[in-house]
């Protein structure tokens, strides 16, 4: 072994001293299974059964339609944007919560092009997750004159000039874990006249996020990873202070008028955030939402972003002290200040790999072509889960445990 990878008595230390070690008991994760994937899918909390048995049979059952304003019914999309605020470096009337990533993405998107009427391009990164490419060329394809235009990354600072309208950027990315610098390229957008829209899907909740003090514009991000409010949760979006009276929905639905009840003919969008949303918020999926942002609480996002540097240096340290000459490659920048709270290796057969060691009990996942991702949940990856799952994975290629045929099946959903 080298100096660089610990034993399996020091890692247990560390557990043992880590501030957010009781938080793991939070989550209701199988036995035996070592859950390194709550970047695509954040784990079960054990309250939010309950939660949700309770917003289903008493508050829908018995107070019906009473529990708008009874239960609060009304306000969460506003109460949990709120909750998500101090995660993301957002004052709380600046973020709501609404519709899927992809509809928050549409809605921001094509309110800022309309912000921009002289200016025809969208900047964005190629190979970035799909949908943010393909939602920003519905949207250039709705509005005469504007196209998408891709440029890689590290050139994207650069490339931004009077006629781009958006730049569009997922801070960390889904594939590689290279977490790109906001306030560098905020204000870069902002010296151009530009305005930008930060995808946060894989960054809220387990990295730094300081939007206001980047005085980033716009922003989207999943709630079903980092936050797990379970599959499909309720996305959220912000829109900086500054901003709010000056943009329009273009899905300029009831719940955004700023007298729903009023029931009037003509739309007059709410003054702030608000106008953001659209339709009427989908009340089971927002119990188990806020119960996954219960997860957090008494935690600080100084001691969450603490805690993913260290699990990822751990990671990182373990694939190279005992994985590397079985012919993977980091992927995920080295430094923890250029990378977010997952790690991405590639192998010719990461698809095997990546079965082998879930068959070993630890779940990561594949993103093609050759890209094995482990997420770190800061709130429930323990150092020894990091530990162990390096020492399965250099079982699996010490073994060649891979090479099993029954490992090369692939299956619908990855
Ligand atoms: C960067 C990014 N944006 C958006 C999404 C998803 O959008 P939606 O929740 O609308 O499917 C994901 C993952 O699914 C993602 O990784
Ligand atoms: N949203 C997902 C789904 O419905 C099925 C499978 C995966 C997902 C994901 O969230 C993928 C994820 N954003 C990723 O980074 O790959």
């Amino acid at each position: 072994m080298t100096t660089n990878w610990p034993d399996l008595d020091a890692v247990q230390s560390w557990d043992a001293a880590d501030p957010l070690a009781a938080c793991r008991a939070r989550f209701a994760l199988p036995v035996g299974t070592i859950y390194l994937d709550g970047n695509s899918l954040g784990a079960l909390p054990r309250a939010t059964a309950a939660r949700v048995a309770d917003a289903v049979t008493r508050q829908w059952g018995t107070d019906l339609i009473a529990s708008w304003n009874k239960h609060g019914w009304i306000e969460a999309p506003a109460r949990l944007g709120a909750r998500i605020a101090p995660l993301i470096g957002a004052s709380p009337d600046e973020v709501i919560v609404a519709d899927s990533t992809s509809v928050n993405l549409f809605k921001l998107l094509a309110a800022a092009c309309a912000a921009r009427p002289d200016r025809s391009t969208i900047l964005a990164e190629p190979g970035n997750f799909p949908t943010d490419l393909y939602v920003a060329n519905g949207v250039a394809k709705m509005m005469p004159g504007r196209s998408v235009r891709t440029v890689p990354a590290a050139q994207i600072a650069a490339a931004i000039d009077q006629d781009t309208a958006v730049v569009l950027l997922t801070h960390v990315h889904y594939k590689t874990g290279a977490m790109l610098d906001m306030a560098g390229i905020t204000a870069a957008a902002h010296r151009a006249g530009a305005l930008i829209l930060w995808d946060l899907s894989h960054s809220a909740g387990a990295v730094e996020l300081d939007l206001n003090g980047c005085s980033v514009d716009l922003a989207i991000g999943c709630g079903y990873k980092y936050l797990n409010g379970g599959p499909g949760a309720p996305a959220f979006l912000f829109v900086a202070r500054a901003l709010q009276q000056t943009l329009s929905s273009p899905l300029s639905g009831w719940m955004g008028h700023a007298a729903p009840f009023d029931f009037g003919d003509e739309y007059a969008p709410a003054p702030g955030v608000r106008r953001f949303l659209c339709g009427t918020p989908p009340i089971l999926a927002m119990s188990a939402l806020e119960s996954g942002l219960d997860t957090f609480d008494g935690t600080t996002l100084a001691q969450l972003v603490a805690k993913s540097r260290r699990l990822g240096d751990l990671l990182i340290a373990g694939i190279e002290a005992r994985c590397v000459r079985h012919g993977f490659t980091l992927v995920t920048p080295r430094d923890p200040l250029a990378r977010g709270s997952h790690v991405s290796i590639a192998h010719p057969h990461a698809w095997e790999i990546c079965q082998a060691l879930i068959a070993r009990g630890v779940v990561g996942d594949f993103r093609a072509p050759d890209v094995l991702r482990l997420g770190l949940t800061p709130l429930y990856t323990s150092f020894e889960d990091v530990w162990q799952a390096v020492d399965r994975l250099a079982a699996v290629m010490d073994e060649g445990a891979w090479r099993d045929p029954a490992f090369a099946e692939r299956a619908a959903v990855t």
